[in-house]
């Protein structure tokens, strides 16, 4: 599924986050959206899947803009899209199976979505996505049982589930270790590839950027500042692209957005 952004700005709370974004995204293709912390990464992924509607400019998902669908419309998009948050927004007291089961609510007649949320009705099929993401284990488990890295794989496996035509994700890795994330990454690559879904996600990583996407959109304090193959990435662009970011000064430009959240901060 196609994804275009034209000239889009947003604001929220009457701050500026997004202004003058211009890219698109061919049905099948693969980009990774890298930037420091506070750029508008997240942002974009929740203005292409229909979150936060922009203040100006267009977003198109296939053929549609989607704040000119009837509500019924715009609900069949909803449900070719998926998105992996880096918290997966789970009640805390649904089981897994449950919360798997859920990214393909939107496809389903309200009635159906209603019993499946109540007795889950293909349970074998849930049961494999989790094993994908190896926590087949955890299939009844309670989702305020599992662990910051196991809910980030339940997230995965939701998406995997679903099979969207258009597959965003927010830092789907970023609690997990370094063999599982490069396995993760990996897997939604594939996945997408498989089926011909096109995916946007963003990494804090671009160690991982760099080693799964052969295309790299640099965002820096709201605006797009590269959108270039991985070949043409180099060093002195990320530079003035994490410029500022504390600690940078003392780290290589690759290495520094290696480091884990919290050790920027
Ligand atoms: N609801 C909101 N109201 C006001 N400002 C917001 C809101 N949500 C986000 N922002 C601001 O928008 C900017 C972009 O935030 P966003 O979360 O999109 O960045 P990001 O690149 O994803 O950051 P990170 O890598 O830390 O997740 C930030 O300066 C943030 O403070």
């Amino acid at each position: 599924m196609r994804l275009a952004f034209e000239s889009v700005s947003l604001t929220l709370s009457g701050r500026p986050v997004l202004s003058g974004v211009d890219f698109t995204l061919d049905a099948g293709e693969q980009a990774a959206l890298i930037g420091p912390s506070g750029a508008g990464k997240t942002s974009l992924l929740m203005l292409a899947n229909t979150v936060l509607r922009p203040d100006a400019g267009t977003v198109t998902i296939g053929s549609a803009n989607p704040w000119a669908l009837s509500r019924g419309e715009l609900k069949a998009l909803r449900g070719s899209i998926g998105t992996v948050y880096q918290h997966p927004p789970l009640p805390a007291r649904q089981r897994v199976v449950q919360a798997v089961s859920a990214g393909r609510l939107a496809r389903q007649s309200r009635l159906a979505a209603l019993a499946s949320l109540i007795s889950p009705r293909d349970v074998e099929g849930v049961e494999a996505a989790l094993a994908r993401v190896g926590i087949a284990d955890k299939l009844w488990s309670h989702c305020d049982a599992l662990s910051g890295g196991q809910l980030q794989r339940v997230g995965v496996a939701r998406a995997l589930y679903q099979a969207p035509s258009l597959l965003l994700a927010d830092e789907p890795v970023s609690a997990l270790d370094p063999r599982l994330a490069e396995h993760t990454v990996q897997l939604l690559a594939d996945d997408a590839k498989s089926r011909g879904a096109t995916l946007l996600m963003s990494l804090h990583s671009v160690e991982l950027a760099l080693a799964h996407f052969p295309r790299l959109i640099g965002v820096r304090a709201g605006r797009i500042a590269f959108d270039l193959p991985r070949e043409a990435v180099g060093d002195a662009l990320l530079a003035e692209l994490y410029a500022g970011e504390e600690g940078s000064a003392d780290l290589s430009p690759i290495a520094a957005p290696l480091l884990p959240r919290g050790e920027r901060c």
